[in-house]
């Protein structure tokens, strides 16, 4: 019995992903948590014939928790896209003041009621986020860093799809083939893509302001879709497609024990110290850093191991440059979420 909770269902991220989701096979139970419209949205869902039961749980007023107590009760994995979107001219980082205490009290309702789930973030910004959310699990005394992910997987699409692009293959061939690795937001993104010798050829191919152009894109390509949505939000299809793509992961690892070994691992945003190894990764090559996105092996819902990208010979000079510049942005941004939960009340 496999029991999915979406936090923000009713939302641009939210309604697509939950639909993505009601055709998953391994789902027995959908539950649809919002503030708005989310028995709207259940209701809906509900008449397609997949196996999963929807239900629709939206509080009365400010003061009702039962809706979020029976969303969340018996869930095996909450994935939490709540939260407003960028509109042009705003970074990420401007989305705290709002999104900051939003993951706060729903990973306080998760860590109380269902302190077992895997939890995948989507909410941005995913760089200060993440540590909100554990922070908020260690003061209730049930963080498990093995099973707390940030959501970076729209990098790793956006990476296979405009590299596949530039040196024409099919954008499916290059899955697992890079990695995006580093936070989400500007130059914390960092696209690797020497990580494999087929790919690493034909790479080398491209000129020096292709990859230039191509990084950036990688970087940037959340501003795109921002700009030309003007003033609409942000990427919630491309966003709808790469959340359900990680969630998938946890789904099958849940229902196949270890993921297959055919089966990709995707990058997520983690807790380096709370993983095997993963101490040695943030001090032998990342300055001390806890919070980074590397590719996860997972094992029934949670993190078994991660591949350690310098363990790679192929990682080039210069991309060690844009993770020593990532590395900069992400220490301000897991200090601000860090702070913030310090400061809160639980
Ligand atoms: N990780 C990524 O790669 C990535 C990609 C795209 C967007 N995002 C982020 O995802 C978030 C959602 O984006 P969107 O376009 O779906 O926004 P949206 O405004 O369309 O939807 C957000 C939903 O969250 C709901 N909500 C607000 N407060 C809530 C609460 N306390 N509890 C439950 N639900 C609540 C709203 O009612 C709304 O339905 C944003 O922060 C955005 O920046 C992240
Ligand atoms: O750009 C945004 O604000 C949304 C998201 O993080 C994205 O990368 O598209």
């Amino acid at each position: 019995m496999v029991k999915v909770t979406v936090c923000g269902a009713a939302g641009g991220i939210g309604q697509p992903l939950s639909l993505l989701l009601k055709l998953n096979q391994n789902v027995d139970e959908l539950a649809l948590f919002d503030i708005v419209n989310a028995n709207g949205v259940a209701a809906d869902l509900s008449h397609i014939c997949s196996p999963a039961k929807v239900t629709g749980h939206q509080p009365a007023n400010k003061e009702d928790k039962l809706a979020i107590t029976s969303a969340l009760t018996n869930s095996d994995l909450v994935i939490i896209p709540a939260g407003v979107p960028r509109k042009p001219g705003m970074t990420r980082a401007d989305l705290f003041n709002i999104n900051a205490s939003i993951i706060r009290d729903l990973i306080a309702n998760v860590g109380k009621t269902c302190p077992n789930a895997a939890i995948l973030i989507i909410s941005n910004p995913v760089n200060a986020t993440v540590p909100i959310a554990a922070e908020v699990l260690k003061k209730l005394g049930v963080f498990n860093p093995k099973k707390l992910f940030g959501v970076t997987t729209l990098d790793s699409v956006r990476a296979e799809t405009f590299l596949g692009e530039l040196i024409n293959e099919p954008p499916k061939s290059l899955k697992g083939k890079i990695s995006v690795i580093g936070g989400h937001s500007g130059d914390t993104i960092v696209p690797l893509i020497n990580v494999n010798s087929t790919i690493s050829a034909k790479s080398s191919k491209i000129t020096p302001a292709q990859y230039k152009e191509f990084v950036h894109r990688v970087q940037f390509g959340g501003d795109e879709v921002v700009k030309a949505k003007n003033g609409a939000g942000s990427a919630t299809l491309s966003m709808a497609y790469a959340g359900y793509r990680f969630a998938e992961s946890v789904l099958d690892s849940v229902a196949g024990g270890q993921t297959n070994t055919s089966v990709v691992p995707e990058t997520s945003y983690v807790y380096l110290p709370g993983l095997p190894n993963g101490e040695e990764l943030s001090k032998k090559s990342l300055n001390g850093a806890t919070y980074f996105s590397v590719p996860v092996i997972l094992e029934k819902g949670e993190i078994k191991s991660f591949i350690n990208p310098f363990d790679s010979l192929t990682i080039t000079e210069n991309e060690k440059q844009l993770v020593s510049v990532a590395l900069n942005g992400l220490d301000k941004s897991i200090a601000q979420g860090t702070n913030f939960v310090k400061g809160s009340k639980i």
